[in-house]
């Protein structure tokens, strides 16, 4: 992957500009969508639609309505005949395809604003963005304060990504039929849930960060399954000592939240409680396994926003680096499954 140059210079001057002037295309996409220009064009089809028409069908006035018109058309949101515009296909992505909004809503309402402190953040290996929000060290005791819309947009994110996944996971990890699993870095219950409607015999222990226990609590006990999900709040980076009755330790999207010493940190002290016969099973989102460079690209800018907004020091990993650290914690791999959901990667492992 990644091992070509494959623009010609005319191309590469071309992509140049496209990054010297990213943020004025992504607000203008952002702007098209907010003040309805997108969906007017969508409607009106193979029809197309004048200025005017634009005007009277849209949020915008003449002069927004120009300048986001024009920028579209550098930007082939839409495209252009004998003064009619049309919607053209990356327009009706970004209209109507769910993994683009989540991702668009991310990078405005999570990830814009902090962005600018980048190099900040770099410096000094803290998410010196997160202070546009608040003052905290890292973003995971805010997630439950965060301002809406970032903390919709944050939780929409995190779950179009490992929703998908987590169907495709089940049948994987109940295939040995546990009776007891931990969901390490649990969040909003939801997989938790999964597990007690998957499967009437599994007893489900949600571990995380005592503020986003609170919030889980409330969903599992909406879901009415308050006497099969037990929670326990934990910091995995502190030396409280770990329970240890566990079938399954399950992680999914967790271990992206932390630098590599740290995870072997958490793994190998996993390791010294875990029960022989328990299996360690990750859920990952690897840039080098994916099937479309367009998945890699997604994870790799999703990497800064670890870096600026969440702790400074995280990032999605690549698996050939990954695999590394369940090496040096103790444990080997027994299956890996690539491409599950939205190109997760699932790691079932033993304590070597
Ligand atoms: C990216 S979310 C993943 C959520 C969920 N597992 C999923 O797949 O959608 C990471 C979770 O790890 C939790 N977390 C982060 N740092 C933690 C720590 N030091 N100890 C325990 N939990 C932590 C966060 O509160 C959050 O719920």
């Amino acid at each position: 992957m990644y091992e070509q140059d494959p623009f010609s210079a005319l191309e590469a001057i071309a992509e140049a500009q496209r990054i010297a002037f990213a943020p004025m295309l992504f607000q203008t996409a952002v702007c098209l969508r907010k003040f309805g220009l997108l969906d007017f064009l969508d409607k009106q089809g193979n029809q197309g639609a004048t200025l005017d028409e634009i005007v009277l069908g849209s949020e915008a006035d003449e002069y927004a309505a120009s300048v986001l018109l024009d920028m579209a058309l550098s930007g082939r949101i839409i495209t252009r005949s004998a003064n009619r515009f049309y919607l053209a296909k990356v327009g009706h992505f970004l209209l109507h395809d769910t993994m683009t909004r989540v991702n668009m809503d991310f990078s405005q309402d999570v990830c814009y604003q902090g962005l600018y402190f980048l190099d900040e953040a770099l410096k000094q290996g803290k998410p010196a963005g997160l202070r546009v929000f608040g003052e905290w060290p890292t973003i995971y005791p805010a997630l439950s304060q965060l301002p809406n819309p970032a903390r919709e947009s944050w939780f929409a994110f995190d779950h179009y990504y490992s929703d998908a996944a987590f169907n495709a996971a089940l049948p994987h990890i109940f295939a040995s039929q546990p009776a007891n699993l931990y969901d390490i870095g649990g969040n909003t219950g939801k997989w938790a849930i999964s597990c007690c409607k998957y499967d009437e015999n599994v007893a489900v222990t949600l571990l995380d960060l005592p503020e986003q226990i609170a919030l889980a609590q409330q969903n599992v006990n909406a879901a009415g399954l308050a006497s099969r999900i037990g929670f326990h709040a934990i910091d995995m980076l502190g030396d409280a000592p770990l329970p240890n009755a566990a079938d399954i330790w399950w992680m999914s999207q967790f271990l992206d939240c932390f630098s590599p010493e740290q995870i072997v940190g958490i793994l190998s002290k996993i390791a010294q409680v875990m029960k022989p016969d328990a299996r360690l099973c990750v859920m990952e989102l690897f840039w080098d396994a994916q099937k479309f460079d367009a998945a890699a690209f997604s994870l790799n800018a999703t990497s800064l926003y670890f870096t600026c907004m969440a702790n400074g020091n995280s990032r999605f990993y690549s698996a050939e680096n990954f695999l590394r650290y369940l090496d040096m914690a103790g444990f080997g791999v027994e299956k890996r499954l690539d491409n599950l959901g939205v190109g997760h990667t699932l790691l079932i492992c033993h304590k070597k």
